[in-house]
Parts: structure tokens; sequence; C-alpha cells
């Protein structure tokens, strides 16, 4: 045994089930499914759960990777894609290989400087690293084999970041990217896995027409999509980049690629409101040699909302209707669950899964189309739309478990308000958040949107049959943002918790087996792995990425790898770190006017990172000390945090901006101190 096993011919069997000892793919098997047939961690003996071993990763930001695991060893990868290999019984490291992103990427990632994880084949281990460098190492050693870059950075439409994990299908290392939320022209490439070879790209969406063909596997189905756009869309990139999902049918021999939002979000601006904008927020299914298209489904025409469909996509075979189906799964940020079918793209089934969905009353099914709610799009007026761009579910994983043919996913109710700029008001700036929302935001629908998510608990483990689409169980949390699952033949349903524990439920019923106070909210999904006859549960804890409204962001430990095993005895981890009193606010002194342009500005430079109303996020600007605000200009102009992925902004922003923008957070304090509740 050893890593020099990660072999391409038992990499080949990874699809089936039954390969159980070790996590291969990102997904465990190239259909997504998350379900490992390993079973002795059970319903009758999950109680003697214990920590087996744990890795302090040594960073506040978060960690969103699925660890993998071949014969014995855990390879890891933590922010800025350091990636460290751990004996998987023992958590001995191995090595660790840095490619040293700069901080500054953090800037071009809406959601911090995390990764979803790696890939691995024949002996090697492949990182996507933020900076669009795809890396080929060594699995035994951690040396770099090769190393390609994926992606044109630069101005004006390089504003490109790699997020997600690769995959490596039958010997193609399949990449994308994200940026849409910045302007970017989103695309997939595929790489031969031994040499780093570019084999295919595929644009999702068309570039400018009068540059003709772009020479590239996706030409033909750019004649499809070039129809569905208007007006000079080319300009701000367009978008639809694949920042997350991708799944492989090997008997098909088709890669599934999920694809985000429009570049800018308001479809008034991007297309002047006209045509479906293919292949936005759609599944595209291409030939895994050629990259040429199959088909495709599109769940959002006419995307408005930031509303990605890069969520995960998941393969199973399901009897609907008297018939077997091979079907494709995916939840995305819009709150409909869509069935179709995987070879031919038709859509089986799509029910929404969340209680208010204020997009869409139902999708046609004779068309495949959403019918949109009236005032679903965005005008000049703000309004409420609930799923938001915070997302009924996304990119957590969701799992499938065939035994009780249930999906499990983290489920939320997010609203948010959005209004379109006027296209002459729209300015596009590289670097930027370049949405087109009007970020005056109206208070009499925030008060709203606070009200129902004290009244509500709004974040939820949902337990979901795809084939009747239905609600089978739920649990409840008291906030949204709880993270990924995985299912086991133990009947085990694995998640971390918004609560700052790692739970687990009966898969089939909901109950809950076992639950550890493990001070983090874990978002990423949990892997199991067999070690010499010994079955092992392993999960990154490390809160971040996706704002969550009306949440202050948790006071936890440094993000941590947790592994554990049955009767595992003698581990505890450090005690968490003493609660901060709240500062009082300073009195706020600045003009109204001065408060809402500082609004403005935060919505369109700060809000990704902090939080909506500057709640939530990596850092809680409300409760700044007196330190901080001391040095608030030098910290948001000169960038002298940068270190710690706060960039500077002094390119775009001046004194004045910086001034209003603390005025802002001043008011926004002031508004929030005397309500304990808004307190973390
Ligand atoms: O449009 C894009 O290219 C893009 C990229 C990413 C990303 O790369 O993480 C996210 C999103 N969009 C997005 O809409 C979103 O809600 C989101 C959440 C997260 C996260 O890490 O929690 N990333 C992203
Ligand atoms: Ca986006």
């Amino acid at each position: 045994s050893g890593p020099a096993a990660v072999d391409g011919e038992r990499m080949r069997a990874i699809a089936a089930p039954g390969n159980a000892a070790n996590w291969m793919s990102h997904g465990l098997g190239w259909d997504e499914q998350r379900y490992s047939p390993l079973d002795q961690i059970n319903e009758s003996n999950v109680s003697r759960l214990g920590l087996a071993w744990f890795d302090d990763l040594e960073t506040m930001r978060g960690v969103q990777a699925t660890p993998l695991v071949v014969d014995g060893v855990l390879y890891n990868e933590s922010v800025y894609n350091v990636v460290t290999a751990y004996d998987a019984a023992t958590g001995e490291e191995l090595w660790t290989f840095d490619p040293e992103v700069g901080a500054e990427w953090a800037r071009l990632a809406c959601c911090g400087p995390s990764s979803r994880g790696i890939a691995a084949w024949d002996g090697k281990i492949y990182i996507g690293a933020l900076d669009g460098r795809l890396i080929a190492v060594d699995a035994a050693t951690g040396e770099e084999v090769w190393t390609t870059q994926t992606f044109e950075a630069g101005p004006p439409l390089g504003a490109y970041s790699i997020t997600g994990a690769p995959r490596v299908y039958d010997g193609k290392v399949v990449i994308g990217n994200g940026g849409a939320d910045y302007g970017v022209r989103g695309f997939v490439v595929a790489y031969d896995a031994a040499t780093g070879e570019q084999l295919w790209k595929f644009y999702t969406v068309p570039g400018n027409p009068a540059d003709g063909p772009d020479g590239e596997a996706s030409d033909s189905a750019m004649q499809i999509a070039m129809p569905t756009w208007q007006g000079e869309w080319w300009r701000w990139g367009g978008g639809g980049t694949a920042w997350d999902a991708f799944a492989y049918d090997p008997e098909l021999n088709l890669v599934y690629i999920g694809t985000g939002n429009g570049s800018p979000h308001m479809w008034s601006i991007r297309s002047e409101g006209q045509g479906d904008n293919l292949f936005l927020c759609s599944i595209v299914a291409v030939d895994a040699d050629s990259g040429e298209y199959r088909w495709h489904y599109q769940m959002v025409p006419e995307e408005d909302w930031d509303y990605t469909c890069t969520q995960p996509m998941m393969l199973a075979d399901l009897e609907i209707g008297g018939r077997e189906r091979q079907v494709i799964m995916q939840a995305p940020k819009n709150g409909f669950f869509y069935v179709i079918d995987r070879a031919s793209g038709e859509l089986l089934s799509a029910e929404t899964y969340v209680s208010q969905n204020t997009w869409a009353s139902h999708i046609d099914m004779e068309t495949g189309r959403p019918v949109l709610q009236r005032g679903a799009h965005n005008g000049e007026t703000p309004h409420l739309m609930s799923p938001s761009w915070l997302a009924a579910h996304t990119w957590h994983p969701m799992a499938f478990n065939p035994e009780t043919g249930l999906v499990y996913l983290s489920a939320q109710e997010q609203g948010d308000v959005y209004a379109a700029m006027d296209a002459e008001d729209f300015s596009f700036t590289y670097h930027r958040s370049n949405s087109g929302q009007d970020r005056r935001s109206d208070p009499d629908l925030r008060a709203q949107l606070m009200e129902r998510a004290r009244a509500e608990e709004q974040g939820y483990l949902l337990a979901w049959d795809p084939v009747t689409q239905s609600e089978a169980w739920r649990v409840t949390y008291p906030h949204p943002g709880s993270g990924g699952v995985l299912a086991t033949a133990g009947n085990l349903l694995v998640q971390g918790t918004i609560k700052q524990t790692l739970a687990i439920y009966a898969a089939d019923s909901g109950a809950l087996l076992w639950e550890m106070p493990i001070d983090q909210v874990p978002v990423a999904g949990a892997i199991t792995y067999m070690v010499d006859g010994v079955q092992y549960i392993a999960i990154n804890a490390g809160w971040g990425g996706s704002p969550v409204y009306n949440l202050a962001p948790l006071r936890n430990s440094t993000a941590r790898l947790l592994v554990f095993r049955l009767d595992a005895t003698g581990v505890t981890l450090p005690p968490p770190p003493e609660p901060v009193a709240l500062p009082r606010p300073p009195f706020l002194m600045a003009p109204e006017a001065q408060v809402s342009r500082g609004r403005e500005l935060y919505g369109e430079n700060c809000a990704r990172c902090h939080g909506p109303d500057a709640v939530g996020g990596v850092a809680d600007l409300r409760w700044m000390t007196a330190e901080t605000r001391a040095a608030f200009a030098d910290i948001v102009l000169r960038g002298t945090l940068a270190d710690r992925g706060m960039i500077g902004f002094g390119d775009q922003l001046s004194e004045e901006d910086a001034q209003a923008i603390h005025a802002f957070l001043i008011a926004r304090a002031n508004e929030d101190y005397a309500d304990a509740s808004a307190h973390p």
C-alpha cells in the first residue's frame, strides 16, 4: 500500500459502490452521492464515537475542503490551498505543500481564500489554486510534478479565481473558476492528468459576436446561446462561472457542468432585460473526450438575482412512474429541487423546498420553464426576494442514501432586498463586485427581513424524497448556515451545525443519535474511510464562506481537521477562547447623507466578506475596537492587514469613501447595540 497506489485502474472503479475503504474523489464516487457503504460505525454503536486525532489549521477563515483518503493517507487542503498529507490513522504529518498564493487573491474571491478540495489520480494530487494555477504534486512526496495556469488574470475581464475542487475523470482533470460577481466570462477546461496538456475548453456564455468563434469545444453551443443575449453583455463578461459542481457518467461519457449567475447580476443592464441568456444557471452536459455540447437544462432563464446553479449535482438511478430513470439531481440557490434525465436533459420533476418562494410559483412541466411570481424581476424600486443570492442551498455538499431513497441537504430561508441601478448609472471596475444592484437599502424592507429572521427558524437539515418531491423530515436550527452532509450505510447522517457541534442523525427518521460541541461550525462535508479494519469519520471544522443574514460572527476557535472513531479516548479539544465583551460604539455624529453613501459603498465593496448590513462575515465590523477604528483608513485604503487577507482598497476608494463607510458602521453599531439579540 502507500500513496503510490492512487492508480488509474483502481480509480476507475470508484464510480461503483464497494470501494469503501478510500475516499478518492470529491463526492466519493463520480456520481457525487457521498454515500459510503461502510457500516462499522452505525446507529447502534455511534454513541461510542470519540475524537481519535485532530490538527489545528491555524486560521479563522472558512475551511470548505472535503479531504481525500487513499490507502491510509489523508490529504487535506486548508486556506490559500495549503495541502497536507497525514497518516489517516494516527494524524502524523507526512508532507505539506504550500503553493504560496498571494493574500491579495482573497479580494477576488467573494467568500474567502478557501477551496472545496483536491483531486487524486495515478500517484498525483491535483490542486486548483486560488490564483488560477492547476498544480499536480506527487502523492508520496508532495513535490510538484507539473503546473499550468488556467486563466488569464488582470483587467479588464480577468477577475477569475478558483475555489472549486478539481475532478479527475478517467485521466482528465476538469476545472472551472469563479468571478461572475466581479465580471468574467465563465469557462471549464480539461487537462491530461499525466502531463497537464490542455484537452478542451468550454465557454459557458458567448463572447463578442464581432470576434467570431473562439476555436474551442464550445463553438457549436455558442451558436445556440448567442441568440438568447441582447446588447453588449461581453463588455462585462456575461458570467456563467462553473465555480463548484461537476459530475461524470462514465457509461454515457458525459461531464456535467453546473453554471453560475450572470455578470452583471442585473438582467436589465446585462442583456437589456431580454432573452434567456444561455448557459447561465444551467446544467450543461458535454462529451468527456471532446468537450462538445450534448444537452442543457436552464434552471434560471433571465437570470437577475445571483442565483447560481453551481450547487452539487448527484447522479442516481431512480424508479419514477414505474420506470427506472437515470437522473441527475440538483437543489440550486433558487429553492427548487430538480430531477432531470441525465442522458437527454429532459426535466422529470421540480418542486420548491422552501416555505416562501417569491421567485417562481412552480415550474411548468410542458415547457420546463419557471412561472415567475409577479414582480420577481428587479426594477428601480427595492423589493424583497426569498430565496436571495444568500441561497436556499449553496455549495454545501448534499448526499443521497439509496437505502432510504432520500437526499439530505442543508437548507435555509434567507431573503434580501434587491433593486436594479439604472443602466446609465452602471460603471464597471476591475476588482470590484460589479452587480448592477442599487445598494441603497430600504429600511422598512430590512426591518421586515430582520423581523422574519427573529420569528422563524430559518435554517434546517432537510431529508427530501426525490421521487415524490416531498419532505421526509427536517431538523431545524436557530440560524441558517449549517454545513454539508455525509450519508453512510450505518443509517447515519453526519452534519456540522450552526450550534457549533458535530451531529449525527438516523438517516431514516432524523432522530439525533450523537452530538459533540466542537466550538466551531464545520461548513464542509464529512468523509468516512477505513484503515486496518477501523472506520473513521473526518471533517474540517472551520466556519466561513457564504454570509449568513442576522447572525453575528461566531467567536469560535481556529479551524481544525477533526477525526473520529469508536471508543477513542484521551484526545480532547483545547478550551474555547474567552468571550470578548462588546465595545460600546462611538456616538454617531455623521450626517445622514454620509451614512447613506457609506451604506452603498459598503454594499459594493465590503458586504461579501463582512456580511450584508455589516452582520456576519469574517469579522463583525459593528464591534470594532478603538484601535481598529483609529487605524480604519490605513486598513481599508493602505492594506495594513493585507497579510490577513484584508487588501487595501486605495486604488478604488478615497479617504472620504473610507470615512463614509466608517460612519455607516458606527450607525449600524448604534442601531444594534441596544438590542441584545443582535450580539454574538
Ligand atoms: O459567481 C461566481 O463566480 C461565484 C463564485 C463563488 C466562489 O467561487 O466561491 C461564489 C458565488 N459566486 C456565489 O454566488 C456564492 O453565493 C458563493 C458562496 C460561496 C462560499 O464560498 O460560501 N462562494 C460563492
Ligand atoms: Ca455568484
